[in-house]
């Protein structure tokens, strides 16, 4: 097949045209109010200007903050008369429950709700709406006071509990939704020292959430390669007037986890304090991530393929139409790809199994989060499908499919790796996850007892990702900064079952598989995907 990297995989235009639907989604999704009714407030005080708690500005309690901050490693520890929290492990935060005057949170709120302007967040690692700079909102005197009051009196008495220097503030306001959430980051990013969120939720009830609303702040730690581990160690749930802050280094991973609640919006102003660059810990959170393992076709077994295969797939008028289709467009989809009852008989194999085979969950968290079939316990038809994908006669077929010198004379040392996922709620994979290509390679997706909105894979384009200081080629990516995907899709996988998506991607080529929010309904029990890539 003729490759040039000018061409990677190219939109499958159909998708846009197929159904309406996907235009409006598109519209909802564009800046502007999110859909929603607005909460109403009880009786708002009238506030003009921001003030802080007199109680964090006693000279005391500052002394005190500033040894519960320095002190090496403990579990946590509480200041009686504010409630204020200094956590060190996995890294330190600190809380500050009532951070401004009574009523103040309120006032903020209102103004929030009447002036703030939204624009929706959407990319691998958020859904979320975030609002313009505080420093441009001329029609919020309100937040602009809160701008003031970070620059003018919480800096300098941040730089004295944490001893670092600070040199200016950036803030915004947030706001999530049900199904919304804030994807495992460190918050790396040039000179950001400090990020601060400060919780707004002053309704009736609501001050303070409960877990089951979702919205926690959660909290990672990191092993010694600072790859931030699952299960997540702390979670700090909204609550009201709550400022919390914490130290932004190579292993300040948090999320923001899935906002569960339709009753109310999780709304936050939050930041960073900046200071000085970060370059030492920046160079360390480039780190690449582990990478997938590629093995060649496994010569001891020979399945044959019409026994599994769609008999269409195996005429030679079909395999060249195949061929000239990926030649035009990159990729294809196989309806009906295995018969019928092989797809049946691993479908509820997969559902029924649960003895035999394992899983275990793939991480890094800021990588991934979905489980994998340890290949080892793969009995009956699973394990005759996953052989399948590694015999010469599937590297024939694809060579066949693409042109690709996956076998044949001019083949050198053709390779392939498999993995059978398995994704429920909550999983993801994130750009950068070490999938991204470093040569070309050819993508099998197949799907078995898929769901509508699970498991949704996103090609972009090699360039789209992020400036190339932040995200070298395969490198890990440590925060986002509001880059938009937009233009740089290139595919997006709607998953089918029994359909083999094949995609054949260029160098440099990036994909996600979508994070699976709990709305998107799952009751025929989690989706499994045959994920394979082969290289020449
Ligand atoms: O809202 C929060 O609790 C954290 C937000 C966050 O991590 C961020 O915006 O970088
Ligand atoms: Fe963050």
């Amino acid at each position: 097949m003729e490759t040039t990297s000018s061409s990677p995989v190219k939109p499958r235009r159909k998708d846009k045209e197929e159904d309406g639907r996907a235009e409006e989604e598109d519209a909802k999704d564009q800046v502007g109010e999110p859909h929603r009714k607005l909460l109403r407030l009880g009786e708002t005080p009238e506030a003009k200007e921001v003030l802080l708690n007199e109680a964090y500005q006693q000279p005391k309690l500052t002394q005190w903050l500033q040894t519960a901050w320095t002190a090496e490693k403990h579990q946590g520890t509480k200041e009686d008369q504010t409630g204020a929290q200094v956590f060190a492990d996995p890294f330190q935060i600190c809380l500050l429950p009532g951070m401004l005057e009574q009523g103040q949170s309120q006032a903020l709120v209102a103004e929030i709700i009447q002036k703030v302007q939204w624009s929706r967040k959407q990319m691998d690692l958020y859904e979320f709406y975030q609002s313009s700079d505080l420093s441009n909102m001329p029609t919020c005197p309100l937040l602009t006071n809160f701008l003031q009051v970070l620059r003018k009196q919480v800096r300098p008495w941040l730089e004295k509990v944490t001893n670092l220097k600070l040199d200016y503030v950036s803030a915004s306001c947030s706001m999530y939704t049900c199904g919304d959430y804030l994807l495992v980051h460190d918050d790396l990013l040039k000179d950001r020292q400090v990020a601060f969120i400060y919780y707004l939720s002053p309704w009736e009830g609501a001050e303070e959430w409960s877990e089951s609303q979702g919205g926690c702040l959660e909290i990672f730690g990191s092993d010694d390669q600072c790859f931030p581990q699952f299960p997540v160690q702390r979670k700090i749930a909204p609550k009201d007037n709550q400022f919390a802050f914490f130290k932004v280094g190579s292993r300040s991973f948090h999320q923001v986890g899935e906002v569960t609640t339709f009753d109310y919006p999780r709304l936050t102003i939050n930041g960073w304090f900046h200071g000085e660059t970060n370059e030492a810990f920046v160079a360390d959170s480039m780190r690449a991530f582990p990478r997938l393992n590629y093995l060649q076709p496994d010569i001891m077994n020979k399945p044959p393929l019409g026994l599994f295969l769609n008999n269409v797939y195996l005429k030679s008028a079909t395999r060249r139409s195949i061929q000239k289709r990926i030649e035009e467009n990159s990729e294809i989809c196989l309806y009906e790809f295995f018969k019928r009852e092989k797809f049946e008989l691993a479908r509820s194999q997969l559902l029924a199994d649960s003895d035999t085979l394992k899983w275990r969950r793939q991480g890094p968290a800021n990588a991934h989060n979905y489980e994998v079939l340890d290949l080892a316990t793969a009995r009956g038809t699973i394990l005759e499908l996953l052989q399948l994908f590694r015999c010469h006669a599937m590297f024939d077929l694809l060579r066949d499919f693409t042109d690709l010198d996956l076998a044949g004379a001019d083949a050198q040392s053709p390779t392939c790796s498999v993995e059978l996922q398995r994704w429920s709620h909550g999983n993801y994979t994130v750009l950068g996850d070490g999938l991204a290509s470093e040569e070309n390679t050819l993508d099998l997706v197949y799907y078995l007892n898929a769901a509508e909105g699970a498991a949704v894979i996103t090609y972009l384009s090699p360039d789209s990702e992020m400036p190339a200081a932040k995200a070298p080629p395969n490198g890990r990516r440590s925060d986002y900064d509001g880059e938009e995907e937009d233009e740089s899709v290139l595919l997006t996988i709607t998953p089918v079952d029994n359909a083999l998506n094949i995609v054949y991607r260029c160098e440099g080529t990036t994909k996600f598989t979508k994070y699976v929010s709990r709305n998107t309904p799952l009751e025929k029990g989690p989706v499994f995907v045959i994920s394979c890539s082969y290289k020449e």
